[in-house]
């Protein structure tokens, strides 16, 4: 009998666009971070710290953060409804949660979660969801502009597959970007238009400089489709104002631009001065439906929630034809449904407990605590940044990530050129031996030519910052001094 000699499927024989994509939140640093951690398990001491602290991903439950105990109470009895008839539940499970879970149940298929439900996600969640979103913006959704997604991933995908025909349509896409889009776009065959946000301006979003990059993609020969804004911003950590917001709707509606607003971290809000606005409002607030097209997307990973292992989100539509509504719920149906326990997160996120509720007061206080924590880490973590030679860190407004940019010396960089490494990556690999610290370099989202970042969650417990500031600097110094021009 004769053995395969070769790989059966050789790697040159793989799709090319799944060969070029790139995700750096996942790469080369957090691998050789797994690398350590094996070797610590085996070898403890033999590293100068204990433990690897995973700052590479925001991912908060796999930091410590406790779920949302409303949320986990209404899962529990929805997975098992034997529970809800059973005595017992009531001396666990609060009663406004048995009747959540009660009331959802209704809305499934089978009243079963493990059935599957309509391809836009089970009606009764929809329309719980649109609920939500009139509750927060002041204006009227429709259920059926809502699609439930196993986490805004899936819906990015599944929104790049609907508009990119050919390599000749270009998405504009914020730099630095989360770096699903530039995947996402890579994996389906697009272009990516960059434009590049104003570091010295807190992030913002300048008109100017997308106009320009627009007319040279068209310049180029690109059907420019569409445009990613993130608000508020990984990994930049900045919340838009109201105006920069009215402005770039403005050029969507002129330039014939669909808006992909991704809203996943609009619960993080850390800073008095900004809030929340959706895009959604901007466009109610002043725009016909057949003057522009939006796709909202959230998510349940995010937030006060941080339900990511769950996979939970939705876009909302808004100023699509019914024609183009339904190719997308064909392509939503090809994937029969997403998975229930995210479809219920996501209507659970945008509908907690309210006052007067049984459990209001305890959501409250658990929701307050993660997000006050979260704006303590961040502000703590932004002025250890700013302590550091030759490092700048803008304000933490939103999200859960800084992106401090590093003058990095000329042979640091001389170095990591030896080392075949782009210099953040360098720097980066350099700290997470030194310190057991996972950052991602900034080259994996992508920066201004010459400039060099490290992006760092805010997410490890806030009894562990202190320590990490404390890494940070003390490597940072020897780092510096060991390169010094
Ligand atoms: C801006 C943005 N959009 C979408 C997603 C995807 O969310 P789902 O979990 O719903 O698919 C993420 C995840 N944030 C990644 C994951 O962790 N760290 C990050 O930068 C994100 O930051």
């Amino acid at each position: 009998m004769s053995f395969i000699k070769t790989p059966a499927v050789p790697v040159e024989s793989i799709n090319p666009k799944v060969k070029d994509c790139e995700y750096a939140v996942r790469g080369e640093i957090f691998n050789h971070a797994q690398r350590l951690q094996e070797e610590l398990e085996k070898n403890p001491g033999s590293r100068p710290f204990d433990e690897i602290t995973y700052c590479n991903l925001g991912n908060p439950q796999a930091l410590g953060q406790k779920p949302i105990t409303f949320f986990r109470q209404v899962l529990a009895l929805c997975e098992y409804p034997a529970l809800l008839d059973s005595d017992e539940a009531h001396k666990i499970f609060s009663s406004d949660a048995i009747s959540r879970a009660k009331k959802i149940l209704s809305t499934l298929t089978g009243k079963s979660t493990g059935a599957y439900s309509h391809s836009k996600g089970a009606k009764g969640l929809r329309e719980m969801i649109a609920d939500g979103i009139a509750l927060r913006d002041g204006y009227p959704a429709n259920p059926e502009d809502i699609f439930l997604t196993d986490g805004a991933s899936a819906a990015v995908h599944m929104i790049m597959q609907l508009l990119i025909r050919s390599e000749n349509d270009g998405i504009l896409c914020p730099i630095p970007q989360y770096p699903l889009y530039s995947a996402a776009i890579t994996l389906h065959g697009g272009t990516l238009v960059p434009y590049y946000l104003s570091e010295s301006n807190n992030w913002g979003l300048e008109v100017f400089e997308l106009k320009g990059r627009l007319d040279l993609a068209r310049e180029n020969g690109i059907s420019v489709k569409a445009m990613v804004v993130i608000n508020p911003g990984n990994p930049t950590g900045q919340v838009l104002s109201e105006s920069n917001q009215q402005e770039i709707v403005e050029l969507c509606r002129k330039e014939g631009l669909v808006l992909l607003a991704d809203e996943v971290y609009q619960d993080n809000v850390y800073v008095k001065d900004k809030k929340f606005i959706s895009f959604k409002r901007i466009i109610r607030s002043g725009y016909r439906d057949d003057e522009i097209s939006v796709v909202s997307f959230q998510s349940i990973s995010k937030g006060y929630y941080g339900e990511c292992g769950k996979r939970g989100g939705y876009i909302e539509l808004c100023g699509f034809r019914e024609d183009v509504k339904d190719q997308i719920y064909k392509v939503a149906s090809v994937n029969l449904c997403s998975n229930t326990t995210g479809q219920i997160l996501a209507s659970l996120i945008m509908n907690p407990p309210k006052p007067g509720e049984e459990s209001h007061k305890l959501f409250f206080s658990e929701k307050e605590a993660i997000l006050s924590s979260l704006g303590r880490r961040a502000k703590a973590l932004e002025d250890a940044f700013n302590s550091m030679e030759g490092v700048s860190c803008q304000k933490a407004e939103g999200a859960m990530y800084l992106f401090p940019r590093i003058k990095l010396p000329n042979k640091a960089i001389d170095a990591a050129d030896k080392a075949g490494m782009v210099p953040d990556a360098f720097y980066a690999l350099r700290l997470l031996d030194a310190t057991g610290l996972v950052l991602v370099p900034g080259s994996g989202f992508g920066q201004v030519p010459g400039t060099w970042h490290v992006r760092t969650t805010i997410l490890p417990d806030e009894s562990k910052i202190p320590d990490i500031v404390s890494r940070l600097k003390t490597f940072h110094e020897s780092f510096m001094r060991e390169f010094q021009d």
